[in-house]
C-alpha cells in the first residue's frame, strides 16, 4: 500500500492512491449470511480471533504482482473494513485499497465493486470473503488460465456424491448423471472489460425469466462469452450454514501455520 486507505477519498468510503495496477481483485463481503444466522455478515465472523475477511484479504495480496483490492462491504461495516485493510497490508506492499459499499445482490455488490477499481486494471478476480482459505496457487492457477486464454475461468471440483432430482416433496424422480456436473468455487477471473460489459447486460435483463445470477461464470454466460474451469481446492470451501464452520475450523487447523501468520 502506498499510503493509508484513509488517506485519499476517492469513493464514499475511503481509497489509496494507484499506480500501474493491472490485476484487480474484488472481494465481496457485503451479504447478510442469513443461511448462517450468526447475527453478522459472514465475512465479519472471527475464527482464531480473525475475521473471515482478513484471510481473504492477506491471500489476495499476498499475490507477487502490484495489484488493486477493492473490499465490497456493507455500509455500516465500512470503517471496520478500512481498519482491517490498513492491519493486513504491510506498508512496502505494492498492493493499494479501497472500501465501497454493496448491494442487495451479489451480482450488484460486484457491479460496485468493479465500478471502484482504477482504468489500469485489465484483468479482475473476484473472491467470496466466505472462501477465507482459497490458496494463493488457486488465485494464481486462475489468473494464468485468464491471462493464456482471453475467457473467463473458474475453478471446479468433481461432484463426488450420487445425485438424484426430487420434486417439492422430497420424493426422488431420478438419477442424475453427475459425469458432466461440477461444483464452482471462487476466486474467478475475467477480462476486465468482458465482466464489466456482461455485468452491465444482465443488470439491464434482471426482473426477466431469470433469476438473479448466483455468481459472475454465469454473468458472462448470460452475456454470450466462454466460460473455463482449472481445478479446484477443497480449502477454498464455502461458509453457507453452521456446519461449515466445523469443516473450516479443520482446514484452518491443517494450514494453522501459513493461514495464522500475522501481518
Ligand atoms: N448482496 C451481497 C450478497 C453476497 N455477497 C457476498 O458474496 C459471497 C457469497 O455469497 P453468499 O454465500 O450467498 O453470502 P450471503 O448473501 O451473505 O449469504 P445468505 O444468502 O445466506 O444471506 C459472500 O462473501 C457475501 O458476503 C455480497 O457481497 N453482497
Ligand atoms: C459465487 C459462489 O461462491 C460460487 O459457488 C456461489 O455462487 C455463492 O452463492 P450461493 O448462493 O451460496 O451459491
Amino acid at each position: 500500500m502506498s499510503s493509508s486507505p484513509l488517506a485519499n477519498e476517492r469513493t464514499p468510503l475511503g481509497t489509496a492512491p494507484h499506480a500501474l495496477a493491472k490485476l484487480g481483485v474484488v472481494v465481496v463481503a457485503a451479504g447478510r449470511g442469513e443461511r448462517l444466522g450468526a447475527g453478522v455478515p459472514k465475512a465479519f465472523v472471527r475464527l482464531h480471533g480473525r475475521a473471515l475477511l482478513e484471510f481473504a484479504i492477506a491471500t489476495a495480496t499476498s499475490l507477487p504482482h502490484a495489484g488493486h483490492l477493492v473490499v465490497v462491504v456493507p455500509e455500516d461495516r465500512a470503517a471496520e473494513a478500512l481498519e482491517l485493510v490498513e492491519r493486513v497490508l504491510p506498508a512496502n506492499s505494492p498492493w493499494e485499497a479501497t472500501v465501497t459499499p454493496g448491494g442487495r445482490e451479489r451480482h450488484e455488490s460486484v457491479r460496485f465493486g468493479i465500478a471502484a477499481l482504477p482504468d489500469s486494471v485489465d484483468t479482475v478476480l473476484v473472491h467470496d470473503a466466505a472462501r477465507p482459505f482459497a490458496s494463493a496457487e488457486l488465485f494464481e492457477r486462475v489468473l494464468a488460465e485468464v491471462r493464456r486464454t482471453g475467457d473467463a475461468v473458474v475453478p471446479a471440483l468433481a461432484v463426488s456424491d450420487t445425485l438424484k432430482r426430487v420434486d417439492a416433496d422430497g420424493v426422488v424422480h431420478e438419477t442424475v448423471d453427475r459425469a458432466p456436473l461440477v461444483a464452482v468455487q471462487t476466486p474467478q477471473g475475467f477480462p476486465r472489460e468482458a465482466l464489466a460489459s456482461a455485468h452491465e447486460t444482465v443488470q439491464l435483463q434482471e426482473g426477466g425469466e431469470h433469476g438473479a445470477p448466483t455468481d459472475d461464470a454465469e454473468v458472462v454466460q448470460r452475456a454470450g462469452g466462454t466460460v473455463r474451469t482449472v481445478p479446484g481446492e477443497r480449502r477454498a470451501h464455502k461458509l453457507t450454514t453452521a456446519d461449515d464452520l466445523t469443516v473450516l475450523e479443520s482446514i484452518l487447523a491443517a494450514n494453522a501455520a501459513e493461514a495464522l501468520e500475522g501481518p
